[in-house]
């Protein structure tokens, strides 16, 4: 489903993603993987079109992501949870909600009810401010703003970080459920092991901008877990 080959990334004159590959196949769940400030969410940011790529291709499902606006890319079908949740914190839940619909067709605006099914308490607490809410509910706002878009990628940045265990088990299930039962493609980054173990099929393991493993998420075995994730 996405196909990126040799991207090549810069902040200014440093070069951070160095002809980094990433294949994402569709129904599966992949898991980008690396410690602190190798590249992770540049590579996130280049997908969605918030930092500029110095060379190499991105495609999706055969249409060229470089090519594509900031605006064109989740109507093109892709949701995203950014680091840090965003959410608005004097929006209220159901305000947050509708930030995504402008992007579903013009006859369907209308926040769907499985979000809700998904995550109970975004009903329950539909009128109160994003910044009212608990981290863990916040997560589940920024996933739920994801897939008003009705995606067919949905990308997340480190969901769990900071994270109560309870909700990260709980999202760790919700993940589950979209990626297995729903059939939705994921693409996250996590730095925790039990939970990349969890909810992914397939890993892509960076260290210093480069691509250094990848494969079915079995073949992680503790020598590149000592090597590249320990710290
Ligand atoms: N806006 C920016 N300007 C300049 N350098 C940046 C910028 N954002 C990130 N970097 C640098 O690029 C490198 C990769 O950062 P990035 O945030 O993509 O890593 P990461 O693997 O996602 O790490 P983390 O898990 O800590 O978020 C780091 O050295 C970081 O300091």
């Amino acid at each position: 489903m996405l196909k990126i080959e040799g991207l090549n990334q810069f902040y200014g004159q440093s070069h951070t993603l160095w002809d980094v590959d990433l294949h994402v196949q569709e129904g599966q769940c992949t898991v980008l993987m690396g410690r602190n400030g190798v590249g992770k969410t540049t590579l996130l940011q280049c997908i969605m079109g918030h930092q500029a790529v110095k060379s190499g291709s991105m495609m999706l499902d055969g249409a060229d992501l470089l090519k594509a606006s900031v605006e064109q890319r989740p109507r093109m079908g892709i949701g995203y949870v950014p680091q840090g949740r965003q959410i608005f914190p004097l929006l209220s839940v159901e305000e947050n909600l509708q930030i995504g619909l402008p992007v579903r067709a013009r006859n369907d605006r209308k926040i769907p009810d499985y979000i809700f099914d998904l995550f109970p308490v975004l009903a329950e607490m539909m009128h109160r401010r994003g910044g009212d809410l608990s981290g863990g509910q916040q997560q589940q706002l920024a996933i739920g703003r994801a897939l008003v878009v009705n995606p067919k990628l949905l990308i997340l940045d480190e969901p769990t970080e900071g994270i109560q265990p309870n909700v990260v088990t709980e999202i760790g299930d919700i993940i589950c459920k979209l990626n297995r039962e729903m059939g939705l493609t994921v693409l996250l980054v996590e730095q925790k092991l039990p939970f990349a173990r969890k909810v992914g099929d397939h890993f892509c393991l960076l260290d210093r901008g480069r691509n250094v493993a990848g494969g079915e998420i079995a073949t992680l075995d503790d020598e590149l877990v000592k090597k590249y994730l320990t710290v």
